[in-house]
């Protein structure tokens, strides 16, 4: 054992003599050519090429590097032992895997084999930066065939940047953006505040006639993936959607419901924070594409009147009119205000088509009060009428708040089939809102499924008798309330289905009402 040692450690004191003579005979620089030219005669006789995508391109982060980590985390098989690193990004609900240091990840393309490999190492020597780089040099080398180089690049490339982009999208969580802050940017120069977006409201839980339900949930996935019938068709890639009716309808859950669907982000776009057309398209050029841009109540947001019309219509408030291109102050005030040509533009002319995969829904509870040019084709595509409460969608709500695990359920009631017949008789005469019908199940949920139902019939009777002897709807009464009460509230409660919302106010253009409505009936209804 003991010669065993003494021979290692002469053997070990030759190898430091030679590599003495080595440093002493050949200098630094000749010993780095050296290796130069073995490294190029290798990759000369080599059949792969490579390529290195590092983490930082100068000293800005290298954004094909992020990718291809997310694209690599959750697409290309690890080689066996490879060892993966785990992290979940801020917002997100889901987590990510990454590659860690110097192992390496198999994937095809376009039927052809490729290995990425994670090289990193230590910094040397930082110098003086503004701004502190990491310690550690990251990168991905790609390894092809030669044979395959033309094949693959750079449309394995472009794959790789849409996928991550994709990934990015489903993992994190939707945001809602809001332009609160009345025009003023924050630290970087965006005019919009996101907050996570966790609206619960998708087509499943959605109260409406399933095959309208259908077609719309159609429509919107041909949209998203319409892009190369866009391409083809000379169109500008967005959708406007018009969604109108009475007040608890379900306009607002409809919207988060195609969010969700979609997965898109919602910019809610609070028009009377907005000062000028220059501030709204300022805004729309801030959005992302895959992004819904809502406008809610739009015939309350700001006063409405024809874009043909000069006249200024009476501001009794400093907000912003929708109103021709004459100011409301006259003169000076004229760049300022936001005109109907302003959002008519914003919609749909030049400026609505930089970004890409956009959709466009404006609620309201009054279509007669808008004007034409915003109804027409290619502002709002698709009109979209919600309804009272029908039976079908009742059977949706009945569903999701009674917990039936199925329509089958419903039907096999025993007892309590009479109560559903009843539903069935009332419903469309009692015009209820799924809002009210909503409010009814889950007040009475609690005492059972069938003693809910005979509650929410009860409602549904005294309803249809008020509005038989009333000649009109109003909200519902609660369970358990005499039907036809005081005539007082009737008409509190027709008031607040006629003008339902604080600070909304008669526009004062009704004078299109007739003729809009066979319009807005000629056009695409759902
Ligand atoms: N069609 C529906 N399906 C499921 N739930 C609904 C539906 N309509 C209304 N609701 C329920 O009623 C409440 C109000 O609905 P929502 O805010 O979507 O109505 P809205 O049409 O936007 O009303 P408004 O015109 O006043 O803004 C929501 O909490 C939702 O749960
Ligand atoms: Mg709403």
């Amino acid at each position: 054992m003991k010669e065993y040692w003494t021979a290692l450690a002469s053997l070990m004191g030759a190898f430091a003599f030679l590599q003495g003579v080595l440093h002493a005979v050949f200098p630094a620089e000749l010993r780095a050519a050296v290796a130069r030219l073995l490294g190029r005669l290798t990759r000369a006789f080599s059949p792969y090429c490579y390529f290195d995508v590092t983490e930082m391109d100068g000293m800005s982060t290298n954004e094909i590097y992020d990718a291809v980590q997310l694209y690599l985390s959750s697409t290309a098989a690890p080689a066996s032992g490879a060892r993966l690193s785990l992290s979940r990004p801020l917002n997100a609900s889901s987590f990510t895997f990454g590659l860690a240091a110097s192992d390496r990840v198999a994937d095809t393309f376009a039927g052809a084999a490729v290995t990425w490999e994670h090289v990193v190492a230590p910094r040397q020597g930082q110098g003086f930066s503004w701004r502190p780089l990491p310690e550690e040099k990251r990168r991905f080398t790609l390894r092809i065939r030669r044979g395959d180089r033309d094949k693959l690049l750079p449309a394995y490339l472009d794959h790789i940047l849409a996928a991550a982009a994709d990934i990015r999208r489903r993992s994190q969580d939707r945001l809602l953006y809001t332009n609160a802050r009345g025009g003023a940017m924050d630290a970087r120069g965006l005019p919009w505040d996101p907050v996570p977006f966790k609206h619960p409201s998708t087509f499943d839980t959605l109260a409406m006639d399933p095959a309208r339900k259908a077609a719309i949930m159609a429509d919107l996935r041909d949209f998203a993936d319409g892009s190369a019938f866009y391409e083809r068709t000379g169109r500008a890639w967005k959708r406007g959607y018009l969604l109108y009716g009475p007040p608890g309808t379900g306009k607002s859950s409809m919207i988060a419901a195609m969010a969700n669907y979609l997965g898109y982000d919602v910019y809610d776009l609070e028009l009377t924070e907005v000062s000028s057309n220059a501030e709204l398209r300022k805004l729309l050029m801030k959005t992302t594409s895959k992004s819904i841009i809502v406008i809610e109540d739009i015939d309350c947001s700001v006063d409405l009147t024809n874009r043909a019309k000069l006249a200024p219509a009476p501001a009794p408030k400093p907000r912003p009119s929708i109103d021709g291109a004459i100011d409301q102050d006259g003169g000076a005030g004229a760049a300022r205000s936001i005109t109907l040509s302003g959002l008519l533009n914003f919609t749909d002319g030049l400026w609505s088509c930089c970004g890409a995969e956009r959709i466009f829904v404006f609620t309201t509870n009054h279509i007669e009060k808008l004007d034409p040019a915003l109804l027409r084709s290619g502002r709002m595509d698709m009109h979209i009428f919600m309804s009272y409460c029908s039976f079908p969608a009742l059977r949706i709500l009945l569903r999701n708040y009674l917990g039936f695990q199925s329509d089958d359920e419903l039907d096999r009631l025993g007892d309590a089939a009479a109560v559903l017949r009843g539903l069935e008789e009332w419903v469309d005469a009692a015009e209820i809102t799924p809002a009210d019908v909503s409010e009814v199940l889950i007040k009475n949920r609690r005492s059972g499924k069938a003693e809910a139902m005979r509650e929410l019939l009860d409602v549904l009777k005294a309803r249809a008798e008020k509005r038989r002897r009333g000649g009109c709807g109003g909200a519902a009464a609660a369970p358990g309330k005499e039907a036809g009460g005081d005539n007082e509230e009737e008409e509190e409660e027709k008031r607040a289905l006629e003008s339902p919302k604080e600070g909304k106010e008669q526009a004062g253009i009704d004078s299109c009402g007739d003729g809009q409505d066979e319009e807005a009936e000629a056009k695409k209804q759902v």
